[in-house]
């Protein structure tokens, strides 16, 4: 088989294309694992749809799964746009819905499936959190100094409300955002639904523009976008490699 590895801002994942749809959370666990692995936050497979240019199948490095990865989306669509299986403008079925990705040499943008505000805003261990699905579920605090953001605050939050969660920065007008991700069960370099989630509650809050820059734990730059409530997310993918097992 072979596996292709990709950075999106430093959320890393691994991708294969195959006739096969099952369950490939076993495969998830080894192929993500960074010591006897190729090592990545999660593995996304690429199967045949009738209705869409393909499906994926989303796994965290825990093999747990998860309906929509903003990052891992974009890692996806350069690589089935490079490896011929859809045009640069494409649609795939996720664990959300349908999923629009263009892509344009090595930055792709996609389309986010609308979001939905879980909590509007509570209280809890001395910040004001706001939880949102942006096709995961997403808490998100904003707060003055990035080194707020606790593991183990994070981990309790996490397993409280099974959501990812998100310490958000507002600097002139852009934002940066460190992210202790589900499935992962620590800090990720970036997380794409996060970055969206704390762009809503910031622009939500005329913190921001419905357009600006985000700058996850890489600090690579991404941007966000709000157009009738739809969210578009842009950056740069890298392809790492390609390996044959
Ligand atoms: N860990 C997330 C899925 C991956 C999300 C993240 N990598 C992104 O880019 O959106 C969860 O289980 O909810």
């Amino acid at each position: 088989m072979t596996y292709t590895k990709y950075s999106a801002s430093g959320n890393d994942f691994v991708i294969f294309h195959t006739f096969i749809k099952k369950d490939y959370s076993k495969e998830a666990i080894e192929l993500c694992n960074r010591t006897e692995g190729i090592g990545a936050d999660g593995l996304i497979v690429l199967v045949p749809n009738e209705k869409a240019d393909f499906e994926w199948l989303f796994y965290n490095s825990d093999g747990s799964d998860a309906s929509m990865c903003g990052n891992g989306t974009r890692a996806c669509a350069h690589y089935a746009f490079k490896n011929g299986l859809a045009p640069n403008s494409m649609q795939f079925l996720t664990g959300a819905g349908l999923i629009k990705s263009i892509v344009e040499e090595d930055i792709v943008e996609t389309q986010l499936t609308a979001p939905l505000v879980i909590k509007d805003e509570f209280e809890q261990d001395g910040f004001t959190w706001y939880l949102v699905d942006t096709g995961v579920p997403h808490l998100v605090t904003i707060v003055d100094n990035l080194e707020d953001y606790d593991h183990d605050l994070c981990a309790k939050m996490r397993y409280e409300h099974n959501a990812n969660v998100n310490f958000a920065k507002i600097e002139n007008g852009v934002i940066k955002v460190r992210t202790y991700e589900r499935g992962v069960e620590g800090e990720t370099l970036a997380c794409g639904t996060g970055m969206a989630a704390c762009f809503l509650r910031a622009n939500n809050l005329n913190l921001v523009s419905n357009k600006t820059f985000v700058y996850p734990k890489s600090d690579e730059e991404l941007t966000l976008s709000l157009v009738d409530n739809t969210i578009y997310f842009k950056g740069a993918v890298k392809n790492v490699f390609t390996t044959t097992r």
